[in-house]
């Protein structure tokens, strides 16, 4: 009988009851998963194999017939900062960039984080050409001293055999198309513990509302449309991580949320560690009342309670649930302001990649305010209640602080506030603003 033994996980024997699964190919033209059975019956990609090169960060490379998207590089960024300040701490960082497409970040954790070894994987072995030689950027070592391996295979299948070698990572990157979910469970046992694990969704369509039975199914949460629907995105997508860790006896903190509108793309650091989460903290669910606008968080236990504080006929009609998912903050506040500081002294505060950094981080630190609560406040659902034209932010924002309210902008939505005033009082202060 053969005897697995495992340094972290809770059963040694998880793998041998979940067999690796079928290859999945998410496909990049149509960024839809598509399951097949036999390498002859992969999707075709179009790929000419000509070299088409781009920079980023200074760094040129070569994304040949790839999936590659310019619009990511804030996502790349932040990840390169993460890598970077675990670097520094734990003074070793070892990367599996699970789906590297032409490989560039793989680059970018090497060069710009100091990675001390990268494996760049991805399932189209289209791409082997395009991610070697932009590999062959870097020094590549050989034995112990190998700083960079490319492999070609499902990304389920690469973590699973790394977990089963117990050869761990600090840093998984999953930059999938659709949802991650399907890969959650093999990341969660590659990582060391304390490691990082880098998360994506890009279907803004479920975080919507308007798909509750697939965001059901891929993230465990029943999700219905509500005003602040990219920042459930962030959380149905934590949420989904929070439940997949606590099967394998894992606890996850989010470092960083971030929400980009080109894709839509949703990407959380999550920091993953052994534990469970204590009495669902953070785990829970949201409701919204379309009457009065306002917004409640309910734990488990309260489940029984909810119910709108407009308490009018309407209110079965009128609210609207979503959950279970987290509830917690999406930033660590140290943590980003962290990345700011590092971002700074490597001088990429400016826009060199498409969105301003240094103002992004600033807005997340911001929006990470401990009294301020979940969702955003959209102005022009305030003026359409208050039947008004839509008031200017800043008026907005500086009326608010003047009554003693906490407020902030959101880096999910531009023309939006945060704040713990209530919505009542926002459309006063809108109806006061048009009178002025
Ligand atoms: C969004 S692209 C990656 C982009 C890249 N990380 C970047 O920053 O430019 C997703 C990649 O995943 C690959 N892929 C799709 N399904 C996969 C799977 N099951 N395992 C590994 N790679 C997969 C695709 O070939 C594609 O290159």
């Amino acid at each position: 009988m053969i005897t697995l033994s495992s340094p972290k996980t809770l059963s040694p024997f998880s793998f041998l009851c979940n067999p690796i699964p079928k290859p999945q190919i998410q496909n990049p033209k149509f960024a839809a998963v598509t399951q097949y059975s036999d390498s002859n019956s992969k999707p075709t990609l179009d790929s000419d194999c000509e070299s088409v090169f781009q920079t980023e960060r200074g760094l040129k490379f070569d994304v040949g017939g790839t999936f590659f998207r310019h619009e990511s590089a804030t996502g790349r960024d932040l990840g390169v900062l993460a890598a970077a300040l675990y670097k520094k701490s734990e003074g070793k960082l070892r990367v599996l960039d699970a789906l590297c497409g032409c490989g560039i970040r793989s680059v970018r954790y090497l060069v710009e984080a100091e990675a001390d070894f990268v494996l760049a994987n991805d399932a189209n072995d289209e791409n082997k050409k395009v991610i070697t030689e932009n590999l062959s950027q870097v020094e590549s070592g050989s034995g112990d001293e190998a700083r960079w391996e490319v492999s070609l295979t499902d990304a389920n299948r690469i973590m699973t055999e790394c977990y089963l070698k117990r050869d761990f990572f600090d840093l998984i990157d999953i930059d999938s198309f659709g949802s991650d979910s399907s890969f959650l469970r093999s990341a969660f046992n590659a990582l060391k513990l304390n490691g990082l694990l880098y998360v994506t969704s890009t279907d803004g369509f479920s975080s919507g509302g308007r798909r509750p039975q697939q965001t059901l199914a891929a993230y465990g949460a029943y999700v219905r449309p509500m005003p602040y629907s990219n920042e459930l995105g962030l959380r149905m997508l934590i949420g989904g991580a929070v439940r997949e860790a606590s099967v394998l006896g894992y606890r996850v903190t989010p470092l960083f949320s971030y929400y980009s509108y080109h894709g839509p793309i949703f990407r959380v650091m999550l920091q993953v560690n052994r534990g469970k989460l204590p009495d669902n903290k953070h785990y829970g669910f949201i409701s919204y009342c379309n009457s009065c606008g306002s917004s409640q968080e309910y734990s488990w236990a309260e489940l029984g309670r909810i119910g709108c504080p407009c308490s009018d006929s309407k209110v079965s009609k009128s609210l609207v649930v979503s959950g279970p998912l987290w509830t917690g903050p999406l930033h660590d506040t140290a943590y980003i302001t962290e990345m700011l500081s590092l971002a700074e002294e490597w001088g990429w505060a400016g826009i060199e990649t498409g969105t301003d950094l240094d103002k992004l981080l600033n807005q997340m630190v911001a929006e990470s305010d401990p009294r301020l609560p979940f969702g955003y406040t959209k102005l022009d659902e305030v003026a359409s209640r208050a039947k008004v034209n839509s008031p200017s932010l800043r008026a907005v924002m500086s009326t608010l602080q003047k009554e003693g309210y906490a407020v902030s902008r959101s880096h999910i939505e531009s023309n939006a506030i945060k704040t713990n005033c209530p919505m009542e009082d926002c459309i006063r202060i809108a109806k006061q603003l048009q009178q002025r």
